[in-house]
């Protein structure tokens, strides 16, 4: 996993309007919405200080008022109508911005080395973490406009009815954004902490649930239950330091607005008492003034409590957007759907004359020179320099753990060398474009991964396009793999080691035969079998190697039997 470094936070982040298109659209509906709350805001106080002060002061009576009161209601549903369409212009946007990055991120993970992130933390990434994106669309961002409009269209106004009141807002306002950038700067560190153990927590967990019958088979399961029990605890309170800081801010908040509201209260309050209702200030001014007062402060104060709901999300944004701005191993002009060499091509876009063109020419001579390769926290593995000869059989027969699996992986792309060369006839590896290089192998790894469905819907994964039952029926019989319309699970329920081994072969017979892909890469693919299933499917494979780059890992005596060179190291 790598360590994700934080950048520098901001209460909105610039990004999200570059990876996600529908966020500056929302903006400026967010902005058109805020400005017609402002002018409601301004009218309705207008029309509460005329209504009071033609009834308190004027003595007229509710019948010569009601104009004012249907324009006072007229202007309060307004109000309310335009925070309906805020909420739901909210919601939209928040969706469309989470969906463009579940797919910019997943489409980047696709193009990293596998192993670089930590499947259990990027599951809570994708799915909770960018979730928290919600109250950072909904809330955050819409106040964070009123923001910015509302206290300004205030301000003008009580400059223009009575400035000592405007005055008094206008120095007392940037108190509110003082404050809050202060807990906010703290708030932040609280957030990236919670976030680490809400983390930490979703890799224990996937851990622990893939390793349950391994654990329970030692008798080491109930250990666990403590293990989770502190993961939990520390959760639980880094959540609620969280959940302090956010109350208290919002006491701090409240305590300095409503301190604001009072000054200018007060400042009213005297000048009428020295002027009388009739005097220079005027009733319906001064409500005029103590209705608006308030709501100048009332969006700042909101932003601060919405901060806290947010900064979870601006937080998971960070985070995605390291991810998004780290260097795939070498050049990929091939989307997510191109990547992975068992990965199918989308059924839509598969065009045969343009696949051909995106294979290697032939089969080529592949060179590993003085390679080094390197698991983090682990000793690098022995230095490797090896020839793998164009259109022949190499075996690769090097002890248990001396990175056999690894060597392989390496010519995906699922893993980088930490030094030397990897050339593929003479062009190195960094240089040749990796969905092409993918497209180019059929490779059956030690483990293939499953899905749900039957041994057909698996073998048919190594090629999307139209493939007949005739051709998945023929590579099933060849790789000796269960009858087709048995279901497997995910999980490996369903089917044994060996036979879903053979589901990885089957993969790899339909995908050389159908794509003719010029490099084959079989990782141990007779283990588990008796000799005579062992033959048979050597037998099998013997025409799919001909005039093809091929690379096999194995022991076996038979498996070296058709190789034209052995190397071990
Ligand atoms: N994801 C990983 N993280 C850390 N170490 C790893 C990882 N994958 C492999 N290794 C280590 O790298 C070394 C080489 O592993 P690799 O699977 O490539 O060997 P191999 O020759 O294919 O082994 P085998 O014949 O047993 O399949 C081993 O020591 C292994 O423990």
């Amino acid at each position: 996993m790598t360590a994700l470094t934080p950048t520098p936070n901001a209460a909105f982040d610039r990004r999200l309007l570059h990876r996600a298109h529908g966020a500056a659209p929302y903006i400026a509906v967010c902005a058109a919405l805020g400005a017609a709350q402002t002018a409601c805001v301004i009218a309705g106080a207008w029309l509460m200080a005329t209504i009071i002060a033609a009834a308190f002061a004027g003595g007229v009576g509710l019948g010569a008022l009601t104009p004012q009161l249907i324009a006072l209601a007229a202007v309060l549903a307004a109000r309310a109508l335009l925070a309906s369409v805020q909420e739901s212009a909210a919601h939209r946007a928040g969706a469309g911005v989470k969906t463009a990055l579940r797919r910019q991120v997943l489409a980047q993970l696709m193009r990293l080395p596998s192993g670089r992130h930590h499947s259990g933390e990027t599951a809570a990434l994708l799915v909770r973490g960018i979730d928290a994106l919600d109250a950072y669309f909904a809330r955050y961002l819409p106040q964070l406009v009123l923001a910015a409009i509302v206290p300004v269209g205030v301000l003008v106004v009580m400059a223009l009815t009575y400035p000592p009141a405007a005055l008094i807002v206008l120095v007392t306002l940037p108190l509110i954004p003082m404050f809050g950038i202060l807990i906010g700067l703290y708030t932040r560190r609280r957030a990236e902490s919670q976030w680490e153990s809400t983390a930490t927590l979703a890799h224990h967990f996937a851990d622990l649930v893939a390793g349950l019958p391994t654990l329970k088979a030692f008798g080491r399961a109930a250990k666990q239950a403590g293990a989770i029990r502190v993961t939990t605890g520390e959760y639980r309170r880094r959540s609620m330091s969280l959940l302090r800081i956010a109350f208290c801010s919002a006491l701090v908040l409240e305590l300095a607005a409503s301190l604001s509201v009072a000054i200018v209260a007060v400042t009213v309050g005297i000048q009428l008492i020295d002027g009388g209702l009739s005097g220079q200030l005027g009733l319906q001014t001064a409500l005029l003034v103590l209705i608006l007062a308030p709501e100048a402060y009332l969006p700042l104060r909101a932003v601060g409590t919405h901060y806290h709901a947010s900064a979870e999300g601006l937080a998971t944004a960070r985070r995605l957007f390291a991810i998004l701005g780290e260097t795939p191993e070498r050049s990929s002009a091939g989307t997510a759907q191109t990547a992975g060499a068992a990965a199918p091509l989308d059924r839509a876009q598969f065009d045969r004359a343009q696949f051909d063109r995106a294979l290697l020419d032939s089969a080529p001579m592949i060179m590993f020179r003085r390679t080094v390769f390197a698991y983090p926290g682990r000793e690098p593995l022995p230095e490797l320099s090896l020839t793998v000869p164009a259109g022949r059989v190499t075996v690769l027969t090097a002890r248990s753990g001396a990175g056999k699996s690894t060597l392989m992986a390496s010519l995906l792309g699922f893993r980088e060398p930490a030094s030397g060369t990897i050339t593929i006839d003479d062009t190195d590896l960094d240089q040749i474009d990796l969905a092409r290089l993918r497209r180019s192998i059929a490779w059956m790894p030690q483990r293939p991964v499953l899905i749900d469905g039957t041994v057909a819907d698996n073998v048919r994964l190594a090629v999307a396009a139209a493939v007949t039952d005739a051709d998945v029926q023929r590579a099933i019989t060849d790789a000796r793999a269960p009858e087709p319309h048995r279901t497997v699970a995910a999980d490996g329920s369903g089917i044994s080691a060996g036979e879903a081994a053979r589901v990885g072969l089957a993969r790899l017979f339909l995908r050389a035969r159908l794509l003719d892909t010029p490099i084959l890469l079989l990782d141990e693919p007779t283990a588990h079998l008796d000799a005579d299933t062992e033959q048979s499917i050597l037998t099998a494979l013997a025409p799919l190697t001909e005039n093809r780059t091929v690379l096999i890992a194995s022991h076996r005596a038979a498996v070296r039997a058709i190789a034209d060179r052995e190397v071990n190291w």
